[in-house]
């Protein structure tokens, strides 16, 4: 299949990318290394906020440290705001702004401090550094002179975002940043990004939160065992899932499931319920109430539920499981 070439105007171009790590040689190890990425190729849109997801293992830290000049790609190309990572490393360097998965600070820095030095190993001269601005903007003014030590989890991956804007890129990565961390900080870090998206900032995350993935990214694609297999906008995604699912209380025990082609799964609960699981372009809730009723049952009460992203995870990744 031919590849199109590194796009100009995306904010970041992936073409091709394959990574082989070298074998560990310990027992058991693969003799030709870790195949992690077989060939990816994907751009991320300027403006958007772009998720990366994925199962466990497969390939989406190693394609952020690629991006971030931490891993040594095989081959293929990879380009960020139009800067190729091999050729003009030192432009797109200064175009990507990346949020790692650990944290990790000197815990005898203050805040303060982290962004200074993170300004000072960008060449940012003293009077044109934003530290101040920056400690506003994750809320952390109030803890600019403490140890990185006694400062929480959540405001430890607040200041993690602010040290990757220091340099005010364009694109901002961010690999798991709400693993581990509580329901309130993880809405705090999510507002903190729409903010900066809002801003102008083109927003790349990967996460393991399907839910969140599907309310706050434009665009989704999914990689499994090294592989891309999927990269549309979410809405699109989330309508891929064609399967929607009816609950109906009856007015008594139905003696058999009703039948109909759409029917992908038919449940009798033994409670005067039925919950079936159908292709929601073959059919509709109000003509499976009616076929019901054909039947001489009353409907008592009815609930519907849509598929979501979740769905769509799980068929994709286990479909491409399939294939592997
Ligand atoms: N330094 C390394 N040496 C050898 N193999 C590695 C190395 N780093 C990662 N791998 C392997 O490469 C594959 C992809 O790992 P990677 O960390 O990129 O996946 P991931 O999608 O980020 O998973 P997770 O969500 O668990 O972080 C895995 O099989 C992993 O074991």
């Amino acid at each position: 299949m031919s590849t199109p070439p590194v796009s100009e105007n995306a904010a970041i171009s992936i073409r091709n990318v394959v990574k082989r790590y070298a074998p560990s040689g310990g027992p058991g190890s693969d003799k030709e290394g870790k195949l992690a990425l077989k060939g990816v190729s994907f751009d991320v849109p300027q403006g958007q906020i772009f998720g990366l997801l994925g199962p466990n293992g497969a390939g989406k830290s190693t394609l952020i440290n690629i991006m971030a000049g931490m891993v040594m790609k095989t081959s293929g190309e990879v380009s960020i705001w139009g800067f190729d990572i091999d050729r003009q490393r030192r432009n797109a360097s200064r175009a990507i702004g990346i949020v790692p998965q650990e944290i990790v600070f000197d815990p005898f820095f203050t805040p303060y401090e982290v962004l200074e030095n993170q300004a000072g190993l960008y060449g940012i001269a003293p009077p044109a550094r934003l530290t101040d601005q920056l400690l506003a903007d994750v809320h952390l003014t109030d803890k600019a002179r403490a140890y990185a030590r006694t400062l929480s989890g959540g405001m430890k991956r607040r200041l993690l975002v602010a040290k990757a804007m220091v340099h005010q890129p364009p694109v901002l990565v961010l690999d798991e940043p709400t693993a581990g961390v509580d329901v309130e900080l993880r809405r705090q870090l999510w507002e903190l990004v729409k903010r900066l998206n809002d801003e102008g900032v083109t927003v790349v995350l990967t996460t393991h939160y399907l839910e969140e993935a599907e309310q706050l990214c434009d665009r989704i694609a999914i990689i499994n065992h090294g592989a891309l297999i999927a990269n549309k906008p979410t809405r699109e995604l989330v309508d891929m899932a064609r399967e929607k699912v009816v609950v109906l209380t009856l007015d008594r025990e139905p003696q058999a499931c009703p039948t109909h082609p759409a029917f992908i799964k038919c449940v009798r609960g033994g409670d005067q319920k039925i919950e079936i699981t159908y292709n929601k372009d073959r059919t509709n809730a109000g003509e499976i109430m009616a076929l019901v009723q054909a039947q001489g049952l009353g409907i008592v009460d009815v609930t519907t539920r849509e598929a979501d992203l979740e769905d769509v995870f799980v068929r994709l990744t286990s479909e491409a499981a399939l294939a592997v």
